[in-house]
């Protein structure tokens, strides 16, 4: 039984994760929080909502990473990369879930599992992954004469934009076109900016409410469009994949991978 540490225990995709691993079998070993956060000392199972598990939600970060097999940290990519350095230390697994990270944090993210199986991944969901090859292969075949134009929209609470997911679409589609997604990814339009280039990738930002996330990718044509998007309805998938990730990434060669990975999606 593959023991599960979860980090951001208490919240929104902590306490998902902890019922996602309790259903597929797993054993939580470990639940984390950060310090002075309120709920440390609090049983993990009755903040997550699935019953007592013995397990107390800690600020303890080398305890916890000691006592189990993987670690599932969804939380902030500056709380990530101090976790990822201590289970590198550690030698132990780590998924990663957290979005927002800089071109230079995921540079450092990389060099930082060069010694132990990682997965670092934007969205768990096994309908994004399928979107990102398919908008690979839509992409390639429509050429440059389509405009893309990518929409995401989360719930209020959100940190972090554009969405992981956004911006992965985004450089799944510049790649595919052979562009450089940083010198054309567009995010902000306002007044007099002209006329849209050709290769600019257009990225837009909703929050509101508790939208759990939904992104569409829009190929823009003369007289036609496609438009390939996802709706997510609940964060249970996120949890369930991030799940199979981690009993997927235990005994993997060392390196950084992602779900399609875990999915042989490649
Ligand atoms: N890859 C995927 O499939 C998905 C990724 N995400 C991403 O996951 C991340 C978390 O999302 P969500 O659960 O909604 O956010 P929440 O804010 O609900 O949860 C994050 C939790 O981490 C806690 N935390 C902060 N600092 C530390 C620390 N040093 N050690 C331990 N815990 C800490 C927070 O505590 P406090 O509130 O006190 O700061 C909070 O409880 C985001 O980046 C989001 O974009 C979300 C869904 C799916
Ligand atoms: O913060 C969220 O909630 C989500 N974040 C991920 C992202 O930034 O892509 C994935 C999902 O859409 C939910």
């Amino acid at each position: 039984m593959t023991k599960i540490a979860v980090c951001g225990a208490a919240g929104r995709m902590g306490q998902r994760i902890i019922v996602a691993a309790r259903e597929a079998g797993c054993t939580v070993s470990g639940a984390l929080e950060r310090p002075g956060h309120e709920l440390v000392g609090q049983d993990a199972g009755l903040i997550a909502g699935c019953g007592a598990l013995g397990v107390a939600i800690s600020d303890d970060l080398n305890a916890v990473v000691e006592g189990c097999d993987v670690l599932i940290d969804f939380t902030t990519p500056k709380v990530s990369l101090k976790n990822l350095e201590v289970c590198a230390l550690k030698k132990k697994a780590i998924v990663i879930g957290s979005t927002g990270f800089t071109p230079e944090e995921r540079a450092l993210a990389a060099e930082l599992a060069k010694d132990i199986p990682a997965v670092l991944a934007p969205n768990m969901s096994v309908g994004v992954n399928v979107c990102f090859k398919i908008l690979k292969d839509v992409a390639k075949t429509l050429g440059d004469d389509f405009d893309v134009e990518i929409v995401e929209l989360h719930h209020n609470k959100k940190k972090d934009a554009p969405s992981g997911t956004a911006v992965r679409m985004g450089e799944v589609v510049a790649e595919a076109l052979g562009r450089d997604y940083n010198k054309v990814a567009n995010y902000h339009r306002e007044g007099i900016c002209g006329e849209r280039t050709k290769e600019e990738i257009g990225m837009q930002t909703v929050r509101g409410g508790d939208i759990v996330g939904e992104h569409t990718v829009y190929f823009i044509g003369m007289g036609e469009r496609i438009e390939i998007s996802h709706r997510a309805m609940t964060r249970d998938m996120f949890s369930r994949g991030s799940v199979r990730a981690a009993q997927w990434v235990v005994g993997k060669a060392p390196g950084l991978y992602d779900m399609q990975d875990v999915l042989g999606l490649r």
